[in-house]
């Protein structure tokens, strides 16, 4: 079998005196887009976080492609090919659209700050920075300020810097959170493009993204995941209508 993307043995988090991540077990798959779901407050920020090396784990082992990335320093787990967005939006808002994922991409090549006067002549960084808006069809706003674009687009923004390192698992927190309808659609199928090849992992409330989206659900529950399956296996778990779905909303054949 192959190995995991990404593997969780018996992880712990306590802040505190509050053990809020339980003992979580989650296998994502190589090439799965793997949707995490649960209540407010079950901890799956923290499980990011945790993941991302932002936190230090209490206790347990997480591995990346096979290796222990147990407490590693966020950029060394990023430079091992994991990136992530955050819950709330995280762009620079008076650079510009191009120039905030020319800024991931020379973050990624391992460019300083220090040397931003010199950026012009990078052709290739400014390339690939225009492929990736491309991507995440931002073209057109390239050289105005990342503040003056609409939420979504800010959203969209913030998923072309999280795919500027070449990352392999992309984790995206709520990408969709706040969006109208209309909205919401465009950002899954950018999404669905981006992350075309890869292994996702996506914290998403909205269940009409997650069921569009996800090969498999994992249900976090007070820091543990209660089920893991495709979306039909876990839409019919009584355990998850308990816990989470609610009985009345979910239809079931099963
Ligand atoms: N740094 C921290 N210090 C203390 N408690 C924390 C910290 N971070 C998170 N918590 C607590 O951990 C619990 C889980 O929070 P977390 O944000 O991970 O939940 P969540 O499942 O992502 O919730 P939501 O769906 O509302 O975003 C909450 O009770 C929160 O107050």
């Amino acid at each position: 079998m192959a190995t995991a993307a990404l593997k969780l043995d018996n992880v712990k988090k306590n802040f505190g005196d509050s053990q809020i991540i339980t003992g979580l077990d989650l296998e994502v798959l190589q090439g799965e887009r793997h949707a995490i779901i649960g209540p407010n407050g079950a901890g799956k920020s923290t499980m990011f976080h945790l993941i991302s090396g932002l936190y230090e784990v209490s206790s347990g082992k997480i591995a990346l492609n096979g290796r222990n990335i147990t407490n590693m320093a966020p950029h060394k787990i990023n430079r091992l090919g994991l990136a992530r967005s955050f819950q709330i939006t995280n762009i620079f808002p008076n650079m510009t659209v191009f120039q905030n994922v020319r800024c991931a991409l020379l973050w990624t090549k391992g460019y300083k700050y220090s040397i931003w006067h010199l950026c012009d002549r990078l052709k290739k960084v400014n390339a690939q920075a225009h492929e990736i808006l491309e991507r995440i069809k931002l073209s057109s706003m390239a050289n105005e300020k990342a503040a003056v674009l609409s939420y979504a687009d800010q959203r969209a923004l913030e998923i072309g810097i999280t795919i500027a390192c070449g990352a392999d698992i992309i984790m995206l927190d709520e990408p969709t959170a706040g969006m109208s309808n209309q909205e919401t659609t465009q950002a899954v199928a950018l999404i669905k493009s981006v992350t075309e090849g890869k292994t996702l992992l996506i914290v998403e409330h909205d269940m009409g993204v997650v069921f569009d989206l996800a090969d498999r659900i994992s249900v976090l529950v007070y820091g543990k995941i209660i089920a893991t399956g495709t979306p039909d296996e876990v839409r019919c778990d009584p355990k998850v209508q308990e816990a989470y779905l609610g009985k009345e909303a979910v239809e079931c054949s099963a």
